[in-house]
């Protein structure tokens, strides 16, 4: 039996907290002008970022209580039975050692687990997917005709997809000229379609990226790539209508990442082109495992271990800096504060910075399939609401769409900023630094939501009265703000491992099991019992419910 959680409702700060909450009155403009130290004080550094936690909806006492409810529900220890490697995806009776993923080779203790020379491994991996990756960018690997690789196509879904696209986005000035990599992931066969209509077979890599090898997506879209190559390469009459032909240029132009390489085998590819990986590594929490291949093609093996160094130094920063300097506990404790103190249902995540326009996406899966769950580790109910919806669109388009209600609506919206200061792209209009005016409006908004307008400042701008109600801004309306010096592989990794480790935190408060994603399970089985049906399968078509027998219905009415 696993050790039942804490229930953070029982605890003495969850109760100091509660009665805190209904004594504070959230008043920024108020506790920045008693306290000319409150920046200062709350600006922290996380390895090459700067945190400003100031505009929080918090004072002093309210991170003393949250320090008090990270005290008692273990979260530090609980966070070193992870880097540990200790079995706490309780459901899936695994270890939970992404971060192992980046320790840096040598490092000390080595790291054993069950008898798993988990550093040793790692790094041997690390090492094969590096010396493919120079193959493919010196041309040394080539397709079947000779020709070196100029596209690679990953195929993946959820964390096999996300992660990778997500970070090439991140680093596309990183990527090598000659290069570039699409991602399909989608099992809507426009996809796959879409993403190889202009392509030469001749100079196509596929990567089949799957931690289990049996996702329906993945295998389909693999299965489409593969007859899509031998289809183009026999009909161009580059590759003989062979079997033997057809073997030799899945050799050439597929490889996969897997942690099931007998799996890599039956699908055609030959193991000696696998890349493995372990089972506790969770898919959304996999980029920075042989899951990275693309990556590490398309920038470099160099480059993919400074991203690896980067989440490291946020591993490091979190095993080891107290609580009330610690950014990712900090972060997700605050977030803790507004989901069950405060009432907020989301939080959003605005990059100003065009290269994460991914990232909000990436974060999706990254919060909700790890917290979005009802019960505890140990299968009893949870005792509060649990798991935000985390959601965003890169500023300045989210200012023109959806910031009115984040400035003006009735709901609590906790937001993190996050911008760089130095663009890969130093654009100038005449002599106007167009990314400095950028940064405007981050500095502007963070301002405008923590401070807002009052009613005579309107009215002192000459506003009629009866508009001025709607032109007040209430302000009070908390944002974390994140600047790095520039998007560098290690800034990325530092800020993938920044939300995770806040992710573990409010899994930790809450008892769940933030590593297993078992609701995702009864719709993929569904769609399998319900594929026949949608081909016409009569008993099949009977069997549903009356709306989908309907629906279904309809479609097979509505189809050519
Ligand atoms: O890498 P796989 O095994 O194909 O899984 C893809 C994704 O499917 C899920 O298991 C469920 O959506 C994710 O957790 C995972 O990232």
């Amino acid at each position: 039996m696993p050790t039942p959680p804490i229930d953070p409702t029982t605890t003495s700060a969850w109760q100091a907290l509660s009665e805190h909450e209904s004594t504070l009155r959230p008043d920024l403009r108020t506790w920045f002008a008693q306290d000319p130290e409150r920046a200062q004080r709350l600006t922290l550094p996380l390895a090459d970022l700067t945190v400003d936690l100031s505009k929080n909806l918090v004072t002093d006492e309210t991170i003393a209580l949250l320090a008090r409810l990270a005290d008692e529900v273990q979260l530090t220890d609980r966070f070193a039975a992870m880097l540990a490697g200790e079995r706490i995806n309780v459901t899936e009776d695994r270890a939970v050692l992404h971060t192992a993923l980046r320790r840096p080779a040598g490092a000390q203790p080595p790291l054993v687990v069950d008898g798993q020379q988990v550093d040793e491994d790692v790094q041997r991996v690390l090492a094969e997917v590096s010396a493919f990756a120079e193959k493919v960018r010196s041309g040394a690997w080539t397709g079947v005709t000779g020709e070196r690789v100029r596209t690679v196509v990953n195929i993946g879904i959820g964390g096999s997809d996300l992660g990778p696209v997500m970070v090439y986005e991140a680093l596309a000035p990183y990527v090598a000229d000659d290069l570039e990599v699409r991602f399909v992931s989608n099992i809507d066969p426009t996809d796959l379609a879409q993403k190889t209509a202009d392509l030469d077979p001749t100079t196509t890599l596929f990567i089949v990226a799957s931690k289990t090898f049996t996702t329906l997506e993945t295998l389909t879209n693999a299965r489409l790539a593969r007859a899509w190559l031998w289809e183009r390469l026999v009909g161009e009459g580059r590759i003989e209508d062979t079997d033997e032909a057809r073997r030799g240029a899945v050799a050439q132009h597929f490889v996969a990442v897997s942690t099931a390489l007998d799996k890599v085998a039956e699908f055609g590819i030959d193991p000696a082109n696998a890349f493995g990986f372990w089972d506790w590594v969770g898919g959304r929490y996999s980029v920075d495992s042989a899951i990275g291949t693309s990556l590490a093609i398309a920038i470099g093996p160099d480059a993919f271990r400074e991203l690896l160094a980067g989440f490291h130094a946020v591993d490091e920063h979190a095993r080891t800096t107290p609580f009330e300097r610690n950014v990712p506990f900090l972060m997700g404790l605050l977030n803790v504060w507004y989901v069950n103190f405060l009432g907020a249902h989301t939080h959003a995540v605005l990059p100003y910075a065009q290269q994460l326009h991914r990232f909000p996406a990436y974060l999706q899966q990254l919060t909700m399939e790890s917290n979005g769950k009802s019960v505890r580790w140990d299968g009893t109910p949870v005792t509060t609401q649990t798991g935000e919806v985390f959601w965003g669109e890169p500023g300045t388009n989210g200012q023109h769409a959806f910031y009115q209600l984040i400035h003006q609506g009735t709901r609590l919206i906790p937001a993190d900023f996050i911008a760089v200061a130095n663009p890969a792209y130093p654009l100038r209009d005449g002599e106007t630094d167009v990314h400095a005016l950028f940064l405007a409006n981050f500095f502007a908004q963070t301002k405008a939501l923590a401070f807002g307008k009052t009613a005579d400042e309107v009215r002192a701008e000459g506003t009629a009265e009866e508009i001025v109600p709607a032109r007040v801004f209430s302000g009070n309306r908390p944002t974390t703000s994140i600047l790095a010096p520039a998007l560098t592989p290690s800034v990325v990794g530092q800020l993938i491992a920044l939300y995770e480790h806040i992710t573990f935190a409010q899994g930790v408060v809450w008892g769940i099991d933030s590593f297993d994603q078992w609701g995702v399970e009864l719709g993929k089985k569904l769609a399998l019992e319900i594929a026949p049906a949608v081909q016409g399968d009569a008993a099949a078509l009977d069997a549903q419910d009356p709306s989908t027998r309907s629906l279904i219905a309809r479609y097979l009415e509505l189809r050519d």
